[in-house]
């Protein structure tokens, strides 16, 4: 790399911890640090990140403190790093979704006369007027939930209009709940930023607030998605927050503009990174997004490809180019989708009018689920152990051995009241005999091993249905296209295990990151944090449109330039070996890399994965008895 080469940083502002990615402009990592919250900020008591309200209140929060302490530690750690931070040109960060965080009227102020020579923690104690910020696993505002869906009109209308149903975790239900139980903090209450453009507020520092990020903006119940002329829903905000000046419209001014093109630059980072850490005054910041779509965008996904992140929570991100809201899963803007100014208007664009009714607009459709590696872990802990490793033989020996081995034991570890299927609860396992056709409910399994490969089936073929429903664009899931490709991420997607079964489930080759070292000359694994890269990703598109001298150039779409900087990083690998690149060493076979940097880590065993797409209906049909029994023994509680 030559030492004028221009980098660029992605933060994520994640549950557990804020992560930063340095890139080069070919999109390599350089380098990664972080900040965990329960281990470096200690002094808040957060246990995953987050601290819990009275037992049965569901509520679960952070402080909204530790955010802004951990980017004073992230600072002082870079710096530690000697991470050449002068020569960084674009910054972006991600931040969990649907979490919300609430400036206080003094915020003005204080954004406005930032001091250089002290640390941001110091500064912002009262820029506040809530000291929470509700996080993604907060149960507390099922009653406003409720009352959202009945004032609209049901939760099919809220999820045409929103582009998913009520979900308690979502913005708009928590800022009802929070008008409502603390009416002063709500009337003291400046502006609303979601942590992504909080983030991107403090990465500018310029006495502005800045805008929340479209794609971001779906995951609120607020933004409508479904008009041509998409903007806050005047009759949402009015249920939110009441009718006239003080209600509705001044929500949707607390609530402020959103950025519709994720990669326009709206700023310069701040100077107190400038004066205090020696970043360039010209490098540029473009929105943040949530942490979600940030991680959509660390690969290119083309139609019927889905990413499946294997984090705390589980997600499956399917690309579509339909606008197909579902109760049962959100629907998504793409996060870099841009629309270039039209023929008639050359100099408008969607950023500044939100028009665009006749371009062609890109989604994706997300599924969560709250029992991902929680419920893996139990397991784990429970019959393994506490070793992944025991945990893998019992899988491999319990996997169908041929198409006719269909499975017969399956099992639903709803530990935590999950989003999918909603608020199912409770552990329920079946044991199918085949050759009658029956299942019973069980306590426990005749072997204890099979606890493994139940779960792990269990959780893929609930992907494979749901992705199916998604690609099928209807909700009985009937129709016969599937996944064509996944991708794998998240901390889950290191066992090979795991990835295995995934493929021969989802019946399609399963990819993952990897990274070329020059010195062995082999393919490695890759172990960067897709999240805070692709953040990264999007600030260097940001940048190079921002730069750019020609129109065409302006209006790059964000894929393209992804795959050219694919492309630059294939050249240099070659002009760096003189020999054979994936010699004997290799983690991976020349086959195996599929593109530059992505390679299939697992494909499917075409006589398992026909015994899995015979098991669909059987296994959907024991979700649905097990969803009874969770709703029946809730009603007895
Ligand atoms: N070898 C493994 N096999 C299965 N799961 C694993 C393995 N290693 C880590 N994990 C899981 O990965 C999870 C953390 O993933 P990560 O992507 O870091 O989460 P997050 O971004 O939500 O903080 C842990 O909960 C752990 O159970
Ligand atoms: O609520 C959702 C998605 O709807 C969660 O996926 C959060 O966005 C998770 O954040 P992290 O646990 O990755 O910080």
């Amino acid at each position: 790399m030559s030492a004028s080469e221009p980098l660029f940083l992605g933060l994520d502002a994640s549950t557990q911890a804020l992560k930063a990615s340095l890139l080069r402009s070919d999109l390599g990592v350089e380098g990664e640090a972080e900040v965990r919250f329960d281990r470096d900020l200690s002094h808040y008591g957060t246990k995953g990140g987050t601290l819990l309200g009275e037992e049965g209140s569901g509520i679960v929060y952070s402080p909204v403190m530790i955010v802004v302490e951990a980017l004073d530690l992230l600072m002082e750690r870079i710096k530690q790093a000697k991470w050449p931070v002068n020569r960084i040109r674009g910054i972006s960060a991600a931040g969990q979704q649907h979490a919300s965080v609430y400036w206080s009227k003094e915020a003005k102020d204080i954004l406005a006369d930032i001091k250089t020579d002290l640390p941001l923690a110091q500064q912002f104690k009262n820029a506040f007027s809530r000291n929470e910020i509700p996080n993604w696993q907060d149960s507390s505002t099922l009653k406003e939930c409720a009352e959202l869906q009945e004032k609209i009109g049901g939760e099919e209308r809220l999820a045409r209009i929103t582009g998913s149903k009520a979900h308690a975790r979502f913005t708009g239900p928590q800022i009802m709940r929070f008008r409502k139980t603390d009416p002063k903090a709500y009337e003291n209450t400046w502006r609303i930023s979601l942590v992504s453009s909080f983030m991107t507020t403090i990465l500018c520092l310029d006495g502005e607030v800045k805008g929340i990020d479209e794609s971001d903006a779906c995951g609120m119940n607020i933004w409508d998605m479904s008009s041509s002329q998409r903007g806050w829903s005047q009759s949402i905000l009015e249920i939110i927050a009441g009718q006239g000046k003080e209600g509705g419209d001044a929500l949707a001014e607390k609530l402020g503009k959103v950025e519709s093109d994720g990669g326009r630059v709206v700023g310069q980072v701040g100077n107190w990174f400038v004066q205090r850490y020696g970043f360039s005054p010209e490098c540029v910041v473009c929105p943040g997004t949530g942490d979600n779509p940030a991680t959509f965008l660390s690969f290119t996904l083309r139609e019927r490809e889905a990413l499946l992140s294997l984090g705390t929570s589980d997600t499956v991100l399917v690309s579509t180019s339909n606008y197909n809201p579902d109760p049962e899963f959100h629907a998504f803007f793409h996060p870099a989708q841009i629309v270039p100014p039209s023929k008639d208007d050359p100099k408008e664009s969607l950023s500044s009018s939100l028009k665009g009714a006749d371009h062609p607009m890109r989604y994706f459709n997300m599924l969560v689920y709250k029992n991902g590696s929680l419920a893996r872990e139990f397991i784990r802990d429970q019959y393994f152990e506490s070793s992944w490793d025991l945990f893998n033989q019992a899988v491999q020996t319990r996997r169908p051995k041929n198409a006719t081995n269909l499975p017969s034991k399956t099992g639903f570890w709803w530990l935590k009241p999950d989003i999918i299927p909603t608020n199912a609860e409770g552990v329920f396992k079946y044991e199918t005999d085949r050759s009658k056709g029956t299942s019973e409910l069980v306590k426990e399994f005749q072997q204890k091993d099979e606890n493994a490969i139940a779960m792990l089936e269990s959780q893929f073929l609930n992907y494979r249905s749901r992705s199916s429903a998604i690609l099928n664009d209807e909700k009985s899931g009937a129709g016969n296209k599937s996944l064509a490709r996944a991708f794998a991420t998240g901390g889950a997607a290191a066992n090979p295990v795991i990835c295995e079964v995934m493929a021969d489930v989802l019946g399609c080759d399963v990819c993952k990151p990897v990274d070329y070292d020059q010195k062995t000359k082999a393919w490695k694994n890759a172990h960067f944090n897709a999240c805070s890269v692709a953040a990264a990703y999007k600030a260097a598109w940001s940048f190079s449109r921002h730069s750019a001298s020609s129109s065409k150039q302006k209006w790059e779409e964000y894929d393209d330039f992804v795959k050219q900087a694919a492309e630059s990083r294939k050249a240099k690998r070659e002009q760096g070996s003189t020999t054979n690149t994936l010699s004997d060493q290799s983690n991976f076979k020349a086959d195996e890399i599929v593109e530059e940097g992505i390679a299939i880590v697992a494909r499917p065993d075409g006589q398992r994965t026909q015994a899995y797409r015979d098991s669909v209906e059987w296994w959907a049909e024991l979700e649905t008895k097990a969803l009874q029994q969770s709703r029946k023994e809730a009603k007895n509680v």
